[in-house]
């Protein structure tokens, strides 16, 4: 196959110091991304997001350490002119130039890539192939690495998969229960939200020590997209998403795990067509579809006390998390230690109470005054330990690039 330069990276030497790590974080409403120093400690120097892209009032936030928060006003009516207006800003702020390597989060990679790699047009190739897997995610994925790729030509660039945290899922956990020509063909639970998962394993060995990063431990990254990961002797033994990042726990705008009988009735009923359905199912369901008026949750929860189809959403999306503890502490044996992250897992103390409610007969109970306070440890007693990490998938790329693209001088 024809090489198309702008897609053909190809690792450029070391990274020095002085240089940057370009991180990429692409979701369907916003895009996260990061400069880091690759130097000794590698140090973010800058970081922040576009959001609400596609909508008019779209903007740029921008953090430099021990500086105050900057938003700039981005039109942003796609992802492509989002990430072509980061990059015109990245110019105008004097840190283009220093660019020497693009690491991307790209939540599905399909049966053919699940680890780590630089970017080629092969790769891209089978990425379109894989779009069916994560309509919602790829597609975007992939027109920021092209974008990028056209802007920033001969800069290495490197895709992180969502998926590689879950490679080594049991069987029994990785079995979806249709006929086995069909996982034979890549249909199989693959998981997600990899890459927050990874580091929040690390920061839990720093800590808490190696002992409690191998015990037995269940992970809840509740963002938009939301999983939890059931997690032992630093092995995830099972994760609530499966094929797609559409299923498991419910979600902002997607359904999560859906009675198939459902999805059948639809398709009969009122004769969807295969995009409708996805339609349905990935964007117009969830906390949206349940409050009829917002897939966030910091809505919901201002607008509980006076609507009640917001009171039931949060209320759903509590009794889910809750459900999925009781099922992974059984998967598991027990729990050791509990870990609430992603945007609602860090700041929703509510949400948190809400799922850990009644879970005092197996030890989980929470500090009411910690929990309010995003505290580190928000668990009271000596059973389960309950900890609020910040995830920062960011830095997990950026180590992977410095890992595959060259070592620090
Ligand atoms: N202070 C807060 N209280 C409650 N929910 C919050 C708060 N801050 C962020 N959130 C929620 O976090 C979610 C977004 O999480 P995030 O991890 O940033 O999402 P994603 O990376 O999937 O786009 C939204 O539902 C938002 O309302
Ligand atoms: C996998 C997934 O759902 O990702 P996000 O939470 O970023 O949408
Ligand atoms: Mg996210």
């Amino acid at each position: 196959m024809a090489t198309h330069p702008a897609t053909n990276s190809t690792p450029a030497g070391p990274l020095r110091s002085g240089n940057r790590i370009l991180t990429i974080n692409g979701g369907s409403s916003s895009i996260k991304f990061a400069l880091y120093d690759p130097g000794e400690s590698l140090q973010k120097t800058l970081a922040g997001a576009i959001e609400r892209i596609g909508l008019a009032d779209s903007s740029l936030h921008v953090n430099k350490p021990g500086q105050p928060n900057e938003k700039h006003p981005l039109p942003a009516g796609d992802p492509a002119t989002a990430i072509t207006g980061l990059i015109d800003w990245l110019d105008r702020a004097g840190e283009l130039g220093k660019v020497a390597a693009i690491g991307y989060r790209v939540v599905h990679g399909g049966p053919a890539h699940t680890e780590p790699q630089t970017v080629t047009p092969e790769l891209l190739a089978d990425l379109r192939q894989a779009i069916p897997l994560a309509p919602n995610h790829l597609p975007i994925e992939i027109r920021l690495i092209e974008t990028a790729a056209a802007r920033l030509p001969g800069v290495p660039q490197v895709v992180c998969f969502d998926t590689t945290f879950h490679n080594h899922l049991p069987t029994v956990a990785r079995t979806l229960p249709i006929p086995r020509r069909y996982a034979a063909a890549g249909v199989h639970r693959y998981g997600f939200h990899g890459l927050s998962y990874a580091y929040l394993l690390e920061e839990l060995e720093k800590l808490a020590g190696p002992e409690a990063a191998r015990g037995r431990v269940i992970f809840a990254h509740l963002g938009n997209g939301a999983s939890l990961a059931a997690v032992r002797d630093a092995q995830c033994v099972d994760t609530t998403m499966g094929f797609t990042p559409d299923g498991g726990l419910v979600m902002g705008t997607r359904t999560g795990d859906l009675d198939p009988g459902v999805l059948i009735y639809l398709v009969r009923t009122e004769k969807l067509s295969p995009d409708q359905l996805e339609d349905l199912v990935t964007k117009q369901s969830g906390l949206l579809g349940v409050s009829e008026t917002s897939p966030d949750m910091r809505d919901l929860l201002a607008r509980r006390d006076n609507d009640p189809r917001a009171a039931e959403a949060v209320a759903l999306f509590c009794y889910q998390i809750r459900k999925w503890i009781g099922a992974f502490a059984a998967a598991l044996g027990g729990v050791d230690t509990l870990v609430f992250a992603g945007g609602i897992g860090e700041h929703a103390a509510e949400v948190r109470a809400g799922a850990c409610d009644g879970l005092g007969f197996f030890g989980v109970a929470l500090d009411p005054t910690a929990n309010a306070a995003n505290a580190p440890v928000i668990s009271a007693g000596d059973g389960v330990t309950v900890r609020v990490i910040p995830t920062d998938e960011e830095l997990m790329i950026a180590r992977t690039v410095l890992r595959i693209v060259g070592g620090n001088s």
